[in-house]
């Protein structure tokens, strides 16, 4: 359970890499990385939307399709994990 975003952002890297035709992850991609961003703006108001007013189900499920979609667009930008763990360890007092 630990290691889920992990696990879930290999498995983005390796649909990136290996382009298989029923992928939700390729058929984003394709539609270009300002698309992307454009998808992770769009679920964070969702996240928003769910916390003012829909419960808190619908905010855990509109937080993992944020996720996803953010680990999407790292992978378009060559950015791993491993560089936003070291930013975040930097900050930490
Ligand atoms: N975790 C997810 C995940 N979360 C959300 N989504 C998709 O994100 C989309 C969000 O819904 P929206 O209504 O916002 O978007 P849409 O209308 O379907 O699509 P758009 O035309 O707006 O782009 C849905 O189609 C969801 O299926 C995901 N798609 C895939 N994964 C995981 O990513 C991995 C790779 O998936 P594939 O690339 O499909 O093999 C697998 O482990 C999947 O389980």
């Amino acid at each position: 359970m630990n290691n889920t975003i992990e696990d879930l952002f290999d498995i983005i890297r390796s649909r990136l890499r290996e382009r298989p035709k029923e992928s939700y992850t390729v058929s984003l991609a394709d539609k270009g990385k300002p698309y992307v961003a454009r998808k992770v703006g769009e679920e964070a108001i969702e996240v928003i939307i769910a916390s003012t007013s829909e419960g808190k189900e619908r905010v855990i499920s509109e937080t993992a399709d944020l996720v996803y979609h953010l680990l999407v667009l790292l992978a378009l930008e060559g950015i791993t994990l491993d560089d936003i763990y070291q930013e975040l360890r930097r900050r930490m007092k």
